[in-house]
């Protein structure tokens, strides 16, 4: 892709300080080991590694919520600054959906306060075209009109996915993080959930990163795969070329394991 990556890892480090054991001996963990990854507009990349590989700390790091101990983090070709403007502008520019809608939706808000809570925040729009805009979320993650004034508790796991994407889609974001969107998830709904995050991807020129810990629920969605394992990319390069000649002996091991959409 020729145009400058939304997100740009080079050589990120993250080390986190953790107090472990009976004693609460301070403790180091190196969950992100050097890590170069990029992000573009109309791309999908997967990162598939098993649980405590540094998946979530990369994506923290490319939310701009986690701030590398060693390495660049690039916006758009610009370091990732902290201040508050960047930080709001990262906010519209990336968004993030998580593994547990139950616990990422507030159980409070009727779906139509979700999805006109991060246009409020960012200032976009009166009522009448945020309730215009909410609409069109509705029908861009296929729920009905009537998904509205019900709360999360009163529709289903895979309906409150569809929430949680439509509020990060509120924005119109460049890329999507989604971090074990599917996990959480009966087996019945994941495919379709997955369907969703295609589809939206090729209508509307996102970049998405998804993560997982089964390599068959990434090679379902991703045009490139990285492999992390203990905190560092193994290997990363187009989808089908990792399952037709897997490079890294840990890549071969997550091949051979039993197939699944997990
Ligand atoms: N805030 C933290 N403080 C201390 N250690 C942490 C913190 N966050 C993560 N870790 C540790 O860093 C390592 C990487 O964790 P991370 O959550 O990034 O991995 P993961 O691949 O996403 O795992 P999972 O799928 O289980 O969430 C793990 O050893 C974890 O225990």
């Amino acid at each position: 892709m020729s145009e400058v990556p939304v997100i740009e890892l080079r050589g990120v480090h993250v080390i986190h300080t953790s107090r472990t054991g009976k004693l609460f001996r301070p403790d180091k963990v190196h969950a992100v080991n050097d890590v170069d990854l990029s992000i573009s507009r109309g791309e999908t990349l997967g990162i598939v590694g098993e649980s405590g590989c540094g998946k979530s700390t990369t994506a923290r790091v490319m939310v701009g919520l986690q701030e590398p101990t060693k390495g660049e983090v690039l916006f758009k070709g610009k370091p990732m600054r902290q201040n508050a403007a960047s930080r709001k502008e990262l906010g519209r520019a990336i968004s993030v959906v998580f593994q547990d809608p139950a616990t990422a939706l507030n159980p409070r808000m009727v779906v139509r306060d979700v999805l006109t809570d991060p246009l409020k925040v960012h200032g976009i729009g009166d009522a009448a075209s945020r309730l215009a805009r909410v609409k069109e979320l509705l029908d861009l993650v296929g729920l009905p009109q009537s998904a509205l004034d019900v709360l999360p508790r009163q529709i289903s796991g895979g309906q409150r996915q569809r929430v949680a994407i439509a509020r990060a889609l509120a924005l119109e974001p460049d890329v999507i993080i989604a971090d074990e969107p599917t996990s959480a998830l009966d087996v019945s709904v994941r495919a379709q959930v997955l369907n969703l995050l295609t589809d939206l991807k090729a209508r509307l020129g996102l970049g998405l990163v998804f993560i997982s810990h089964d390599i068959n629920t990434v090679r379902y969605i991703s045009d490139r795969i990285a492999v992390m394992y203990l905190g560092q990319i193994v290997e990363e390069r187009p989808t089908a070329d990792i399952f037709a000649d897997p490079h890294d002996d840990y890549t071969k091991m997550l091949l051979s394991a039993v197939p699944s959409l997990a």
